[in-house]
């Protein structure tokens, strides 16, 4: 909260020095420092452990982490902001990036190239909460979403989503770590068809079953 406020302090000091005809780095010598220095700034790889990952959660990752050791998968990396995005849009954030660590989404998802799937590995925070004591179901589509899609973005490219099904069979606890297996069904031309499930950390809870169908982006067409 502390950082994020000291962030809007510059940001509006800076406006204000352009404003009034300063360039915003004359008037701010944190922000000088950022804009003239040669050194590259290395953004946050958010799926990694942080003190917030439960004890089933970090004990998934090193299971997972052992499965990358022989190439048959892959940690995904996820980082807060899109450079592309970015430079437009100084505010823009991944949405499941967005809250302090713990409170939100936390996750990680592994990919493996020869069975087309992804696991992701999920722990849905208190600011998450829909029915007291469990998960928002927008929160579950959200991480649906994004899981699945990446399911489909690795073979696929530029994807969006186009349809999104979801049976909620169960309801998740807040808190506690959900595994969601994604896997890629067909191919169609530009169509990419996928399911999956979520389940618990033990697997004996399905929690929530989905089908996805996600459209590769026709550069040749325009988003808007
Ligand atoms: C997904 C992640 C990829 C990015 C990875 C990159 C970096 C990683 C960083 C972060 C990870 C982020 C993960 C977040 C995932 C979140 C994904 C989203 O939520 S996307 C946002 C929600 N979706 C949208 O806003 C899409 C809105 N819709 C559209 O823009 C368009 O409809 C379209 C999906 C782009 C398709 O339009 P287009 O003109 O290109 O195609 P057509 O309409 O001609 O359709 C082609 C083909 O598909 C059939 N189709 C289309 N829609 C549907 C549908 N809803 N149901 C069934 N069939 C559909 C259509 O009939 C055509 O079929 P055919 O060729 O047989 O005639």
């Amino acid at each position: 909260m502390l950082r994020s406020c000291t962030a809007a302090l510059r940001t509006l000091r800076a406006l204000r020095g352009r404003r009034e005809g300063a360039s915003p780095a004359a008037r701010d010598p944190v922000l000088a420092r950022r804009w003239f220095s040669t050194e590259k700034v290395i953004p946050k790889d958010h799926a990694l452990p942080n003190p917030s990952w439960s004890k089933d959660l970090r004990l998934l990752f090193d299971q997972f982490m052992k499965k990358c050791e022989d190439g048959s998968w892959e940690r995904l990396p996820s980082y807060k902001n899109s450079k592309l995005v970015k430079e437009q849009l100084s505010q823009a954030q991944l949405f499941t990036r967005g809250y302090e660590d713990g409170l939100g989404f936390e996750y990680v998802i592994f990919y493996n190239d020869d069975e087309k799937r992804t696991v992701c590995l999920f722990q849905g925070g208190p600011y998450l909460q829909g029915v007291p004591g469990f998960l928002h179901g927008g929160a579950i589509a959200t991480m649906i979403d994004a899981a699945v899609g990446m399911c489909a973005a690795i073979p696929g490219g530029i994807v969006m989503t186009a349809n999104l099904n979801i049976n909620f069979k169960r309801p998740i606890p807040l808190c506690s770590v959900v595994v969601i297996n994604s896997q890629l069904d067909k191919i169609e031309g530009r169509k990419l068809f996928l399911s999956c499930t979520v389940r618990s950390a033990d697997e004996k809870i399905l929690y929530s079953e989905a089908t996805g169908l996600f459209i590769k982006l026709d550069p040749e067409k325009s988003l808007i």
